[in-house]
Order: C-alpha cells, then sequence, then structure tokens
C-alpha cells in the first residue's frame, strides 16, 4: 500500500526555486533514501512533507498524498493532527526534540495527552513500553531532563516520542550525522527493527551511502534540487544511469567495492 505519493512538486522561494518537480512513492513497509549533496534539497523536500517549510518557503505547485490525503495548503490546524499520528519525524539535532524544562516522560505524557484518549495510568503504561522498544532504561529515562541522557539516549528517546503514535511515516533528517559510528550503527539497526516490528515505513535523508547500501530498499539521487534518479537500490546501485550517480559512488572507495560485489550477487 502507498504511504506516501509526491507528484511535480516544486518549492520555491521568492522566484528561486528550490526544488523542482519531485516524484516520489514510498510504500508500506519501504526504507526510502533520498541521497545528494549539501543544499541540494533534500530537507527542504521533508519539511514540505509534514506541512513544515518556513514561511518563507512555498510549494508553487503539486500535491503531497499522505495515507491518500493531499497535504499540500492543508491549514496548520488540520496539519498538526497528521504529524506524530501519521508522519512524524526525527532530525539530526535530536535536542531540539525535547525541551529542557520538562522530564522526557511528560513530554511523551503530553504527546499521548494531545492524541489519544487514554487514562493516565494508560498513558504511563504506553511511555514506558515506548522507551523499552528503543531499548532504554525505561524508569530511568521517563524520570530524567534531556540534558541528563547521553546523545546516543536521547536519540533513542526522540525515536520513541516519533514512533508512540504509531506513524505510517518516520522521516528520519541525517539522523546519525552527530553521534559516533558505532551508536550510529545501533540507531540505524534499532529503526530497521522498529520499522519492522511497527511495519511502517521510513524516509531516510543521508549523505552516506554506505548507510543506504545497508537498509534501504529504495533510493532518489538529488541535485540542484531535482532527483536525477530514482529507483529500487540494487537497480540504482548495479546499473547507476545518471553520471552524478556514478561520480556519487566513485567517490566512496568502500563502494566501489560494493557495487562490484552486488552485481556478482543480482
Ligand atoms: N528558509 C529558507 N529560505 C531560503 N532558502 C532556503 C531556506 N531553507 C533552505 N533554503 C535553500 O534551499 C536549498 C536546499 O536546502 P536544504 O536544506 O533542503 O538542503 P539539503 O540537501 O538538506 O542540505 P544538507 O545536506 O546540508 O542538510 C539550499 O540552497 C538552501 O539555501
Amino acid at each position: 500500500m502507498t504511504v506516501l505519493a509526491i507528484s511535480d512538486l516544486t518549492i520555491q522561494h521568492r522566484k528561486t526555486m528550490i526544488v523542482q518537480n519531485i516524484e516520489m512513492s514510498v510504500d508500506e513497509g519501504d526504507w526510502f533514501a533520498l541521497v545528494g549533496e549539501s543544499g541540494s534539497g533534500k530537507s527542504v523536500t521533508a519539511a514540505a512533507i509534514g506541512g513544515l517549510l518556513p514561511r518563507e518557503l512555498k510549494a508553487a505547485s503539486g500535491s503531497i498524498l499522505l495515507d491518500g490525503k493531499n497535504l499540500v495548503n492543508l491549514k496548520e490546524r488540520e496539519l498538526r493532527k497528521y504529524r506524530g499520528t501519521v508522519i512524524s519525524y526525527i532530525f539530526q539535532d535530536y535536542q531540539g526534540a525535547f525541551t529542557p524544562f520538562m522530564k522526557i516522560g511528560a513530554q511523551l505524557d503530553e504527546m499521548l495527552r494531545t492524541h489519544t484518549n487514554h487514562s493516565k495510568k494508560e498513558r504511563k503504561e504506553r511511555a514506558l513500553h515506548s522507551l523499552k522498544l528503543v531499548e532504554l532504561p525505561e524508569e530511568r529515562v521517563y524520570n530524567s531532563y534531556s540534558f541528563q541522557l547521553s546523545g546516543g539516549q536521547l536519540q533513542r528517546a526522540a525515536i520513541a516520542m516519533a514512533m508512540i503514535l504509531e506513524p505510517k511515516l518516520l522521516i528520519a533528517d541525517e539522523p546519525t550525522t552527530a553521534l559516533d559510528s558505532m551508536t550510529a550503527a545501533n540507531i540505524l539497526q534499532l529503526m530497521a527493527d522498529l520499522k519492522e516490528k511497527a511495519g511502517c515505513a521510513v524516509f531516510f535523508i543521508t549523505h552516506d551511502l554506505r548507510h543506504v547500501r545497508k537498509y534501504a530498499n529504495k533510493v532518489a539521487i538529488m541535485r540542484n534540487g531535482v532527483i536525477v534518479e530514482s529507483g529500487m537500490k540494487s537497480n540504482v546501485f548495479h546499473q547507476p544511469k545518471h553520471e552524478y550517480t556514478k561520480a556519487l559512488f566513485e567517490a566512496i572507495p568502500s563502494l566501489r567495492k560494493t557495487s562490484a560485489r552486488l552485481s556478482s550477487h543480482l
């Protein structure tokens, strides 16, 4: 089933086109990777999906169908109902997921109070369960402030918050860039496990093709606001058509080997 279908999306800042004629389709269970160099338009595209574009940027054309509903030009009040429940985000800046003035548990509780009719007891159980799912010591983290956790723990708590209402689409905008490589690998594996358990789709933004190789099944390559190539990962990695994709792969020595290995398996 299609969770997200973006068609002919163009976003502009005044008269400048930031992204142009974007087409994408993400199905239930997909790990869709959007790859491209800095400034290519990945984050703007991700922000547009959940109606998080800053005021100065406008979707000039196109549609964003999420779970069958067109979100372009939907009022903020309507969009708020979708964020958390149908779509949720995690970002590179995991600190920003929580306010430092409230304990993590209280923030999870507030999310549940806003979007569900659960009793206080049910909310606490669900919050603790969501922290346990991301393999955190649930009681301790529930009673902690964000500044009392490490970067890796905080990103796990941010994932718990993003997943607590069982969204259909988790948008992860470079979620591991600020973490050391071991912690990053653990976080990505956790996301992959949660995706399987929850049956949601992941929309993953990254510069790092090694992460794409390991986790994605679909990939889109973006350059200067345009998708230059997209498709199943095996096809794009095995037979890149666009010169830019080839150059991207060439820039990463270990991927050249992987491409060769992949082709021997295909
Ligand atoms: N609020 C804004 N106002 C004007 N231009 C913007 C705004 N936000 C982003 N842009 C421009 O849009 C383009 C795409 O930016 P975006 O942040 O989507 O890139 P990105 O591919 O996510 O880069 P990175 O990998 O560095 O995060 C850039 O040229 C950027 O300067």
